[in-house]
């Protein structure tokens, strides 16, 4: 072989060699996720993404009777997150060492001080733990002392709130039908029975809102959208990136065990189905997020009443409940306008006595929708406006209660005896359809704390998660439902009246990965 020969097939080999590493690399890259390619970002309306949300679809409402709800498991199968004692805490971190303990809902020992320094929620409210510790908090079964009435009814702001009169709530559980108070004739001003029609405010509809609102999920969004899609489509997945994927579940408050089943199944699917372009792993991810949501859970508002109230039905009955500042009167209120807006007659009852302010903004509320308020007097028992609130609902023929209930802690034994003797005092007068629990989403973990307790307490129906405008954790969703198997059914956008949506879990995923 001469050397012309030997050049040629040196020459010849290298090519070869060079056409192969050329190939080896057009081909690894092919493989990785990218979701820079623009042309590959799913749209919303992309029917891979359907999951049956519509996008328009309004808050769903129905009769109290026969609804039930489906829990996606168990809550003894819950994993809680908790403290190094393996206990819940007050103020409890989303950024759970993944050696914690994991334990099912425990109970929850409720101190005798206030976790005030330590709780968010109540440092928002101070002024409420002054007189949160009136003696018949403690003592729900003995009536309270009769109290100076406030200085001057004539401060009262709306004119179609009913006066309630000073009195404890009827014995319990000795009366199992106990005579309705009778309602004071109010001084000044005469009480209306509605404002006109003319003078009512017009409401948003409520189809639409959670689309119409999508843009004040920002905050949460940055977190999943940009985050999470954005390290499982940074290509080679090592386990610094799951590493990665793990702390941003954990921080959007997603908790510990929702966060371990939504990375093992990310893991497995994205093998099994070779995920590679980023359409796929948009949709996986919204597939295992939807899941993890309990799509099938039952989310309508037993809002309607039983039977035609003009014929002798009764009103549905509400009750909305949670600590200090979460938003129960702002929520109780656009409640109102939903119903009002669905054609329905509501009634409200102011049974936070506590605050007189609440009560205030409770009319206002009720005034500008045209309800009835029915109220106490600062200091006066609970249970008893809101037994005449719903005495006084069902002699009117309204299609629904709402009661707001004063904030507490729950933290507070007595307190939370108190609430529960409202609850059993209004189940003597009529059923209570549901008991709202309202979370206010910007405390994290401590709401699911507050959950639990509220649960034993009051049996917890619903939750409105509120405040997701302005927090990026808007993952608390996932444990709330998780822990308690009580469906998130309404959240609130904002302050505005109408800032409260329907929770739907494939338009809430949505509006956190666009
Ligand atoms: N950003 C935002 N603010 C809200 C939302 N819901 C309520 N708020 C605000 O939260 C604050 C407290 O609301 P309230 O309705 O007075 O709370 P509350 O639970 O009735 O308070 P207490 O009766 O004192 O326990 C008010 O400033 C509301 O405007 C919401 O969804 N988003």
């Amino acid at each position: 072989m001469d050397t012309t020969t030997l050049i040629v097939i040196i020459v010849a080999v290298v090519v070869v060699l060079a056409v192969a590493v050329v190939a080896g690399i057009v081909l690894g890259r092919r493989r990785r996720i990218d979701l820079s390619e623009s042309e590959e970002i799913t749209t919303k309306s992309d029917s891979a993404q359907g999951g049956g949300y519509q996008a328009g679809g309004g808050i769903s409402l129905s009769s109290g009777a026969g609804a039930t709800t489906a829990s996606p498991r168990p809550a003894e199968e819950s994993d809680g997150e908790r403290t190094e004692e393996g206990k819940p805490g007050i103020g409890d971190d989303a950024a759970v060492p993944r050696d914690a303990e994991r334990q099912g809902i425990v109970d929850v020992e409720l101190p005798e001080e206030p976790a005030a320094t330590t709780d968010e929620t109540a440092a928002r409210v101070p002024e409420q733990e002054a007189p949160a510790e009136p003696e018949t908090a403690a003592e729900p079964e003995t009536p309270p002392e009769p109290e100076t009435r406030a200085a001057d009814q004539s401060a009262a702001t709306d004119d179609t709130a009913t006066q309630v009169p000073e009195q404890s709530a009827p014995a319990e559980p000795a009366e199992p039908e106990p005579a309705a108070p009778e309602i004071a004739a109010p001084e000044q001003p005469a009480p209306e029975p509605a404002a006109p029609a003319e003078e009512r405010e017009e409401i948003a509809p409520t189809s639409g809102r959670l689309e119409r609102m999508r843009g004040r999920l920002s905050r949460s969004r940055s977190t999943f959208g940009q985050g999470l899609l954005g390290l499982l489509g940074a290509g080679d997945l090592d386990e610094d990136s799951w590493e990665e994927i793990e702390d941003t579940l954990l921080m959007a408050d997603l908790g510990a065990a929702t966060t371990t089943e939504v990375i093992e199944r990310l893991r497995t699917e994205i093998a099994s189905r070779g995920v590679r372009t980023a359409d796929q792993a948009r949709a996986l991810l919204r597939e295992v997020l939807v899941d993890q949501l309990g799509p099938d859970m039952e989310r309508s508002l037993q809002a309607l009443p039983h039977g035609d109230p003009a014929d002798g039905g009764k009103p549905a009955v509400l009750l909305v409940v949670g600590v200090n500042g979460t938003g129960k009167t702002t929520t109780t209120g656009k409640l109102a306008r939903v119903l009002v807006a669905d054609g329905r007659t509501v009634l409200l009852g102011a049974a936070d006595t506590f605050r007189a302010a609440a009560v205030e903004q409770l009319a206002t509320w009720g005034h500008r929708v045209g309800a009835e308020v029915v109220r106490g007097n600062e200091g006066a028992d609970p249970a008893s406006v809101a037994f005449e609130a719903v005495s006084r609902g069902a002699d009117t023929g309204v299609d629904t209660v709402l009661v707001d209930t004063a904030g507490r802690l729950h933290t507070k034994t007595g307190l939370m005896d108190e609430l529960g003797k409202v609850k059993r005092v209004v189940d003597k007068r009529a059923q209570v359809d549901e008991v709202l629990l309202v979370l206010d989403a910007t405390t994290g973990q401590n709401g699911l704390t507050q959950a639990r307790v509220f649960s034993d307490v009051v049996d917890v129906t619903g939750i409105v998660l509120t405040k997701l405008d302005g927090t990026a954790k808007g993952g608390i969703v996932f444990q709330v439902q998780r822990e308690l198997g009580v469906p998130v059914k309404l959240v609130g956008l904002g302050e505005g009246p109408d800032d409260l949506a329907p929770f739907e879990p494939g338009a809430f995923v949505d509006a956190l990965l666009d």
